[in-house]
């Protein structure tokens, strides 16, 4: 059996559509250790979701497989948690009632009625929350609603953690906020996480891997960076720091240069503005 956490082991994927089926992933391999945080990114359609989405056993491989913690993955389970970039909390429930729910399900047996209390109280504090446990969602700023979906995710307890786009619907500074929140309660808990992302900057401070996919159809993982850069890290002070500098142009030179996405072809005279066309473009 591997040592590794979690295996993505010669996933294939087809969707199968009126027009015929499209081969999205193709033989895609990684062997995540426990403790890892890792980024997928590539350019938008590439598979990313797809792939997130196979490690969360919401969709099947067409081939191949997903092992994690020496079992393979076939539905979804409370093991592998989920934030998505649009906060998916129930309306009607408040702040504290949303991670409830989750800690509710998740530890009916293990836990005691307080010990359950507790650990919601102890989550949404983890993620600055404990202000505002009585306002519902309608309530609270996007910034404050994907604080909440982490803590419901972190309550659970999971195995892995699998984050898509989790900060994409944000403001820039509310962004850097979150991601310097994450990096904290990381430096802290040590969760296996995956998460998929299109933000350079984002990908190189929060990873130990970032996972770089070529453009579909059958894509495929291209390359992978691992990131020595020492934790806890600074935004600021990496800014000026030349071993940042030289992950972010490898992640850019990957997307830009090895992995251009050309745009398709439109009819000429419908598409391009004038002073487009006057200058030969
Ligand atoms: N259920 C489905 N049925 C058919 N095709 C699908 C389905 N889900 C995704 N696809 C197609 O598979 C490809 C990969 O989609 P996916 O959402 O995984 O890409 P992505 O890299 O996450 O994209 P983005 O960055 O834009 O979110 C796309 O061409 C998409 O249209």
């Amino acid at each position: 059996m591997s040592h590794h956490y979690l295996t993505i082991e010669n996933v294939d994927k087809l969707y199968h559509t009126a027009g015929g089926s499209t081969q999205v992933l193709k033989n895609v391999n990684l062997k995540v250790n426990k403790g890892e945080y890792i980024s997928i990114i590539g350019h938008s359609g590439c598979g990313k979701s797809t792939v997130l989405n196979i490690v969360a056993g919401l969709t099947g491989a067409s081939s191949g497989g997903v092992i994690l913690d020496g079992a393979e993955v076939t539905a979804p389970g409370p093991e592998r948690a989920l934030v998505f970039q649009n906060h998916s909390l129930l309306p009607w429930l408040t702040v504290y009632e949303n991670v409830a729910l989750a800690v509710d399900k998740t530890f009916r047996h293990s836990k005691t009625r307080a010990e359950r209390q507790d650990w919601i109280l102890h989550n949404l504090a983890l993620v600055n929350m404990s202000h505002a446990l009585h306002k519902r969602p309608d309530e609270i700023s996007g910034g404050m609603k994907q604080r909440v979906g982490i803590a419901r995710a972190l309550a659970m307890e999971p195995k892995v953690l699998l984050l898509d786009e989790p900060f994409g619907a944000l403001d820039a500074l509310t962004r850097a906020h979150l991601q310097d929140e994450v990096m904290r309660i990381q430096n802290e808990l040590h969760n296996t996480v995956l998460m998929i992302t299109h933000d350079v900057d984002e990908a190189v401070l929060l990873s130990d891997r970032i996972v770089m996919m070529t453009n579909g159809p059958a894509a495929t993982i291209g390359e992978v960076l691992t990131i020595d850069l020492p934790r806890p890290r600074d935004r600021i002070a990496l800014a000026d720091n030349p071993r940042y500098n030289h992950y972010r142009h490898e992640v850019l030179r990957f997307l830009y240069e090895k992995q251009r996405k050309l745009e398709p072809l439109r009819p000429r005279r419908e598409a391009q503005a004038p002073a487009a066309e006057a200058a030969g473009a």
